[in-house]
């Protein structure tokens, strides 16, 4: 993972879950100092916290915020974008904006900021984090090579980063967008599994969880096929196809299929 310092000042303009993911891993990595950036929230406390936790720039003034950096990321809900964004729109056009609100279409950034504005779209997760985030960037017109290699860069230093046509950001949302929230489900209902089988809780947490993560690195490191590391796992006649014959019962696959479809249409209703 490419690590490059970011020159610019990054102003994060709604300072709440996913934009601390971010502020915590450009600060963690040094991709940024503190002092590089600003988040913005309305509530003081949220504000406060920001500064405790991350040392970062805050403040409620997305103008403030916005007329000081040279990189704007919009990470208020969807619903509000339309509101922040006409408040700034002047500095949306003279700055590089970065959004990653869920289903809003570059366009309509573009349409707020004024023709000319450069936009990258982007649907990064939370366990940016802890530098294990997942991101996908749809680069808008007339963005340079230049800018579209500090956005990668940005995300890059906190993840994975994949570039994607904008017209397949709302599967990207409904996979790895709201993705970490399906896993942390699994990993409950795991943990609370074992804890009907008499584990202690801790314990259950802690190999529900390391269990996901270590599937996830075979996945990822080894490039086998999911399905033949799941028949490794299976011995003939054993637990493990015992386990997975009452997850097919459930409708474990294609309830999963649903929910990014599910996700994935809702992403597309927030763009409307
Ligand atoms: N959470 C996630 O995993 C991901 C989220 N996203 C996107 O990130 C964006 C933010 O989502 P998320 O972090 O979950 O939501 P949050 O509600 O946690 O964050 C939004 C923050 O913006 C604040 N806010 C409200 N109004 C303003 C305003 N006028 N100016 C500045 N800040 C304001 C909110 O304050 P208050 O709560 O007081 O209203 C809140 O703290 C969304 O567009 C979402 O689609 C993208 C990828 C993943
Ligand atoms: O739930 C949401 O709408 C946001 C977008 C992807 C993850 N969280």
């Amino acid at each position: 993972m490419a690590k490059i310092r970011i020159a610019e000042k990054i102003a994060f303009i709604g300072g709440g879950q996913m934009a601390e993911a971010l502020i915590a891993g450009l600060v963690a990595t040094r991709c940024c100092e503190p002092d590089q950036i600003w988040a913005t929230d309305p509530v003081a406390q949220r504000c406060d916290a920001l500064k405790r936790l991350h040392g970062v720039r805050v403040g409620s003034s997305n103008r403030e915020a916005a007329a000081w950096a040279g990189i704007i990321v919009l990470a208020v809900k969807p619903q509000i974008l339309d509101a922040v964004m006409n408040d700034i729109a002047g500095d949306l056009k003279r700055a590089l904006t970065i959004s990653v609100a869920a289903g809003i279409p570059i366009q309509a950034i573009t349409k707020a900021g004024g023709a000319g504005t450069k936009v990258v779209r982007a649907m990064p997760n939370t366990p940016a984090m802890v530098q294990e985030g997942m991101t996908a960037l749809a680069i808008g017109p007339g963005v340079s090579e230049s800018d579209a290699g500090t956005a990668r860069a940005i995300f890059e230093s906190v993840g994975k980063v994949v570039t994607v046509e904008e017209r397949l950001m709302d599967a990207v949302t409904g996979l790895s967008g709201s993705g970490p929230a399906y896993v942390f489900l699994a990993i409950e209902a795991m943990a609370d599994g074992g804890v009907k089988m008499g584990l202690p809780r801790a314990t259950a947490e802690v190999l529900a969880a390391q269990t996901v993560l270590g599937a996830a690195k075979m996945v990822i490191e080894t490039g086998e096929h999911p399905a033949r590391l799941k028949d490794k796992v299976a011995s003939p006649g054993g637990t493990t196809i015992a386990g997975l014959h009452r997850l097919e019962t459930g409708g474990m696959r294609a309830t999963l299929i649903d929910a990014i479809e599910a996700a994935t249409k809702r992403s597309q209703e927030l763009g409307r």
